[in-house]
Parts: structure tokens; C-alpha cells; sequence
């Protein structure tokens, strides 16, 4: 029988891919990973310190490492979220890429910067203006998370419930019509 497909999260920071991967999990009864926890479960280690200790490139290291033996381990039916930089390696593009769902959760750069206001514990965001910083990573970024999406969710102005109700609909809709005879 064919494997249930991996549900794979991206974009932004604030995008919500941490809260609506845990809600989709409990939704669809299958595991979660939060690929930021399991980076830091590795190195023993909170990803401030990585950064501090190992620059972004040590950080880059240690997510390609951890993507690739999720994703590749024989791990199936599960949902992970991924951090908002996962797009910016070429081979972790491949990794998503390779049979898995991957949701690309839209935020605009305004809701990108309320939602992440709250926390200091990202280091790339620790600037003066964290605004054009997202801005600019957005630029960069929102190409390569279309590149690497089956779905696209949009997220602003809804409840994390609702934004989960609906990649759940997205989903379901896209394995149907994997899956039927036309
Ligand atoms: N749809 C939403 N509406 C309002 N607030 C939200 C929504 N989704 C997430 N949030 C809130 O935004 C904050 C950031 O969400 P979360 O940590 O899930 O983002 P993330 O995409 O995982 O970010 P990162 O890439 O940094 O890991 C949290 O406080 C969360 O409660
Ligand atoms: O957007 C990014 O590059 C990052 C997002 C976070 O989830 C973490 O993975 C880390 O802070 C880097
Ligand atoms: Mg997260």
C-alpha cells in the first residue's frame, strides 16, 4: 500500500507553522515534529546559542542534518514544521520536495511582525528594524516557498483554528485528487 504522505509546513517567521502544525497533528492523528525543537533537542543547546556559538551557517548545518533524517528515515504520517529559513539550501528544497505535502503558510509582512514582537528568541530578527528585515527575507524567500509548495494557505485575519480547518480542507482535497480515477 502506498505511504501516507508527510505533511510538511512552511514559511515565514510568525507564519504560524509551529501552532498550526501542532493543531493539523492533533486534527489528522498523526505525529508532530517541530524541526527548530528537534535542532535544539540535538545540540543539547537553544537556537540563540547556536547562532552565537556557530554563526547562521553552524545553524544551517544542524537543519539540513535534522531535515533530511526526518524526512528521510522511514518516519511516515507525520506533520513537521519547519523553520523559516528551510528554503534557502537547494538540497533541503529536494528533501521537501521528494513526496511530501508541503503547505506553504502565507502571512503578510505586517502580521509577520505582530506575531514574532512577543519573543526574542529569534536571532535574526534581533535588530534595529526587525520590519525591513522581514521585508527583505520575504523577497528573498516567498519564491521559494511557492517553488517548493503543493498548497498555499493564507493566514492573516484568521484564527489559528480556522487556519488549520482550512489546510485540513486543502489537504483533503488535494489527496482526493491524487487519488481518483478520471
Ligand atoms: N493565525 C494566527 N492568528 C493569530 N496569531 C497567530 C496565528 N498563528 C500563529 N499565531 C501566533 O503567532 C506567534 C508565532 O507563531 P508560531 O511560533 O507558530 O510561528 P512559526 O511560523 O512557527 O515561526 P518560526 O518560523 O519562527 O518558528 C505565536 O504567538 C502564535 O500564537
Ligand atoms: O527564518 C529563519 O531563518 C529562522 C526561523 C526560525 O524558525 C529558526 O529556524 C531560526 O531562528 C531561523
Ligand atoms: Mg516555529
Amino acid at each position: 500500500m502506498k505511504k501516507a504522505p508527510n505533511i510538511i509546513l512552511v514559511g515565514p517567521m510568525g507564519a504560524g507553522k509551529t501552532t498550526i502544525g501542532r493543531l493539523l497533528s492533533q486534527a489528522m492523528g498523526k505525529e508532530f515534529y517541530d524541526l527548530d525543537k528537534v535542532i535544539e533537542d540535538n545540540a543539547g543547546a537553544d537556537i540563540p546559542w547556536i547562532f552565537e556559538r556557530e554563526g547562521e551557517d553552524g545553524f544551517r548545518k544542524r537543519e539540513t542534518q535534522a531535515l533530511s533524517s526526518l524526512v528521510q528515515s522511514d518516519k511516515e504520517n507525520c506533520v513537521l514544521a519547519t523553520g523559516g529559513g528551510i528554503v534557502m539550501r537547494d538540497e533541503n528544497r529536494s528533501i521537501l520536495n521528494d513526496g511530501s505535502v508541503v503547505v506553504y503558510l502565507y502571512a503578510s509582512v505586517s502580521q509577520q511582525l505582530y506575531r514574532t514582537s512577543k519573543s526574542s528568541h529569534r536571532p535574526l530578527l534581533q535588530t534595529g528594524d526587525p520590519k525591513a528585515t522581514l521585508r527583505k527575507l520575504f523577497e528573498v524567500r516567498d519564491p521559494l516557498y511557492r517553488e517548493v509548495a503543493t498548497l498555499v494557505v493564507e493566514t492573516d485575519a484568521r484564527h489559528p483554528k480556522s487556519v488549520a480547518n482550512k489546510v485540513l480542507d486543502a489537504i483533503k482535497r488535494h489527496l482526493n485528487t491524487e487519488t481518483s480515477i478520471s
